[in-house]
């Protein structure tokens, strides 16, 4: 018997589950649970849980079939598989196996004005890599599309800042359901044996990967971007430049293509509209295209279905390999699990799985922001530079910071 079945029996056995509640942020304990919410549910994890953090992707798979199998054999049907995949194969995931779970299908968000918040004041915010370091691997990038290697990447920074106090977890994950009315909000503890630190990731995606109920599934993919404008004609204007920009249709283009031909073995039924439509978040435009699907075998699991997707290129590049090996020549800093994905699986397989994006990962003082943005011929360094910083800004306006970077 393999440990991560011990682990899963051991711990989850003897845990009943409660199948409904209420306010379940108000009781998510950081450093112990694993909240996830949409706009139709949030779903409140506790401990406790079998760790599956150190499986790396290529037997993660395997050993979440494994585990949830042997749970079943054992007569423990009612888990929850919830928590966090890393981009990179390479690097431990934060996913986690428990009977203690609650969802709240009441679950409502209420729109609070964010200027209401005391702010946090930044005593320090090193951005790494430096806006020169940034703008010199996007010319990197289009030098190897002159060179045809490849036809799209994705680069990212990050921000590393330290506040004047602690952060408050489950506020400002309640601060990222109430401004993010639409998105999807996670707040996961991260855990390894080998972690001197208790990190949590935070943040409020807009981009799910897959959806699945039963056999039907369905997936968002996002890739094309303009910041949001400050006057009506301003967000005409940039909207649909958007809509009808040719480098962001054909950025979105290949990310529709790439899943296509991932989710087509899977499904009896497809459904991909033709072209793009608009979507926006709080500090965001999006072209989106909404895809829907029925599959062969009910029996595949959600996150089979989305390890199979991940990562898209709408986080990583076409053709794929070509792409992870450049952006790991290109960055300097290490992504985690940000342009992972973040989401559940229960023990029918259904689930939900949202890109890891709009996100940070915040201890104590500290917290560390993400953002990344499509690079394609045309693209131009100084602009995706300013599209990075507008996708910082969830996080930013989730802290109190907006407009404040430059308070020391
Ligand atoms: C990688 C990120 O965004 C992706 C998702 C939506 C739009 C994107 C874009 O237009 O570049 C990115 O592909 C991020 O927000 O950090």
């Amino acid at each position: 018997m393999s440990n991560v079945i011990d682990q899963v029996s051991d711990k989850v056995r003897s845990v009943r589950s409660e199948k409904e509640s209420n306010n379940l942020l108000s009781q998510f304990v950081n450093n112990e649970d694993v909240y996830f919410s949409t706009t139709q549910y949030a779903l409140l994890v506790k401990p406790p849980f079998a760790a599956m953090g150190s499986t790396k992707h290529s037997t993660l798979s395997k050993s979440v079939h494994d585990g949830l199998d042997f749970l079943k054999k054992i007569g423990v049907e009612d888990c929850i598989l919830v928590g966090a995949v890393s981009f990179d194969v390479e690097h431990e995931s934060q996913l986690f196996v428990s009977r203690n779970f609650s969802f709240d299908h009441n679950h409502t968000r209420t729109y609070v004005n964010d200027n209401s918040r005391a702010p946090l004041i930044a005593k320090s915010i090193v951005e790494i890599p430096s806006k020169a370091e940034f703008k010199k691997g996007v010319e990197n990038a289009l030098s190897r599309f002159e060179r045809n290697e490849l036809q799209k990447m994705v680069l990212s920074r990050t921000l590393n800042i330290k506040f004047d106090q602690d952060i408050q977890i489950k506020k400002t994950i309640e601060t990222l359901e109430q401004t993010n009315q639409s998105g999807f909000v996670f707040g996961v503890k991260m855990f390894s044996e080998h972690l001197q630190h208790n990190q949590t990731l935070i943040g409020a995606s807009p981009e799910l990967l897959l959806s699945k109920r039963g056999n039907k599934i369905s997936a968002m993919p996002l890739a094309g971007s303009e910041p949001r404008g400050k006057t009506d004609s301003e967000e005409t204007i940039l909207s649909q430049r958007l809509l009808t920009s040719e480098k962001d249709l054909r950025e979105h283009a290949l990310v529709v293509e790439s899943i296509k031909q991932v989710l087509t073995p899977f499904c009896k039924y497809l459904n991909i509209p033709d072209s793009p439509s608009l979507i926006n978040t709080p500090t965001m435009w999006h072209l989106a295209s909404s895809i829907e699907g029925e599959l062969n075998n009910a029996d595949v699991s959600s996150l089979d279905v989305a390890l199979a997707m991940h990562p898209t290129p709408a986080v990583c590049g076409f053709p794929k390999a070509v792409a992870r090996q450049a952006i790991s020549e290109i960055e300097s800093h290490e992504r985690g699990l940000f342009t992972g994905m973040v989401g559940w699986n229960d023990a029918n397989g259904d689930g939900d799985w949202v890109v890891t994006i709009r996100c940070a990962t915040v201890e104590g003082k500290n917290a560390t922001l993400y953002a990344g943005a499509g690079i394609v011929a045309g693209s131009s360094a100084e602009k995706e530079y300013q599209e990075t910083g507008a996708k910082f800004n969830t996080m930013l306006n989730a802290f109190g910071l907006k407009g404040r970077l430059n308070e020391k």
